[in-house]
């Protein structure tokens, strides 16, 4: 029987905690994930808000940051708590790999006087391990940025020993709040394991869902939260010269390692893209449809400029894959590339970053590398997290 384990995700849509109960075993080429079961817990209004806020980059005091810290912990814990108690057995947990929330995200700028990376995420894993009574790993990224890299992304390896294949080349593409992509060579190609692992690679490919969410609060006045199925902007026109404009930002065009967040594509890169679509006499579909089409060329743009070969196949997942209209525009810019779930592979589209951050704890425990140096730019590869234990009972 394999190790008992919960992984919870909160990422930069900042919808709410996913929160995925596994059994793990093996360690990579036989690391094996069996979801038992996963969940989403909404934030409450209120703490979703101040988090967006600080998001936004609106300044708290050390009390109010240390209150927000365990605010999040908080629902954290419970979210543990909730989806333990569902278990089909009672089996112990032996831990929580746990992303938290991210609130800010600074890349490594060489140029830069201070050149490490900086990222912080919220909700403190050993408050977690407090009030859940389980041993909680937390903070994956700082060893990153430690190591010179940017801390982000931190799937591709996880991606790498669950979706890799001997024969075909995949490309593994989330898309949350931020899009991310994995990519995977075949196996077959390389002399060795390691020369594999070597050439395993991922960015941040740019905004995922994040503009699209924040147009549609902005247009509802907060009552929609998304564009549920892309059904708003299937209604709009593609405003092809506002879409090449907007991917002239330098984001698009560097070379990766990269990694980006909310404080690049946020509030006020929506209101330049608002400004921009006006002044054309867009309406809103057509704006929402531009921004939409923005995410799937930024995505395959982002493949034919810096892969060293077009995938087979691409596998999606996060909530922009229930997004229609982004699936077909993505689709239509990948030609005849299949575009599937990673449902359609076992591993939950929904869950898998949730279940990712439960992996790179099991391999904090085992001692075994998180991140990948070409993905994140570190120097070295580590493992990643903190490790709290609970406190015992009694
Ligand atoms: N039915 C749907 N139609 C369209 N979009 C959807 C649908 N369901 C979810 N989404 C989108 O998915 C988003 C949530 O995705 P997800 O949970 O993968 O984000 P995340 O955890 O913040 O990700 P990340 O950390 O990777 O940025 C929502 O904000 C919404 O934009
Ligand atoms: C700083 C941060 O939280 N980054 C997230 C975000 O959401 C998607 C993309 O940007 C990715 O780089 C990362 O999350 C995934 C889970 C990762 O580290 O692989």
């Amino acid at each position: 029987m394999g190790m008992r384990a919960i992984g919870l995700m909160s990422g930069t849509s900042v919808d709410g905690i996913d929160a995925a109960l596994v059994e793990l075993s093996g360690t990579e080429t036989d690391l094996e994930v069996k979801l038992l079961r996963s969940e989403t817990f909404d934030y409450p209004a209120a703490l979703r808000s101040q988090i967006l806020a600080v998001c936004a980059g609106e300044s708290l005091s050390m009390a109010a940051m240390a209150q927000l810290d365990d605010a999040i912990a908080r629902e954290f814990a419970a979210a543990a708590k909730t989806i333990q108690t569902a278990q089909p057995d009672s089996q112990p947990i032996r831990f929580i790999g746990s992303h938290g929330q991210t609130v800010f995200h600074r890349p490594p700028q060489a140029a830069d006087e201070q050149p490490l990376g900086y990222s912080l995420q919220l909700g403190r894993g050993s408050a977690i391990a407090h009030w859940s009574g389980i041993t909680t790993i937390s903070n994956f990224r700082v060893g990153d940025l430690a190591m010179g890299g940017q801390g982000a992304p931190l799937v591709p390896r996880v991606d790498a020993y669950l979706l890799g294949d001997e024969q075909e080349c995949r490309c593994v593409q989330n898309i949350g709040g931020i899009g991310n992509v994995t990519y995977l060579p075949a196996r077959r190609g390389f002399a060795n394991l390691t020369a594999w692992e070597g050439a395993v690679w991922g960015w941040d490919t740019g905004p995922g869902n994040v503009l699209v969410d924040l147009a549609v609060q902005h247009l509802t006045d907060g009552a929609q939260a998304f564009d549920r199925d892309g059904a708003w902007a299937a209604q709009g026109q593609i405003s092809d010269p506002l879409v090449t404009q907007w991917l002239a930002d330098p984001f698009f065009s560097q070379e990766p390692p990269k990694s980006t967040g909310r404080e690049h594509f946020g509030p006020d890169w929506l209101g330049r893209s608002r400004q921009a679509a006006i002044a054309l006499g867009l309406s809103d579909a057509d704006w929402l449809a531009s921004l939409t089409e923005l995410t799937a060329r930024s995505i395959a743009d982002s493949y034919r400029n810096h892969l060293p070969q077009l995938p087979d196949r691409v596998l999606v997942c996060g909530g922009g894959s229930r997004n229609r209209t982004l699936w077909a525009r993505l689709q239509q810019h990948l030609g005849s590339i299949p575009l599937e779930t990673t449902d359609q592979w076992g591993l939950c589209a929904s869950s898998k970053e949730a279940i990712a951050f439960a992996v790179l704890g099991y391999w904090r425990l085992l001692d075994r590398p998180g991140n990948l140096p070409a993905a994140t730019g570190a120097r070295q590869s580590v493992p990643l997290g903190e490790v709290w234990p609970a406190p015992s009972a009694g």
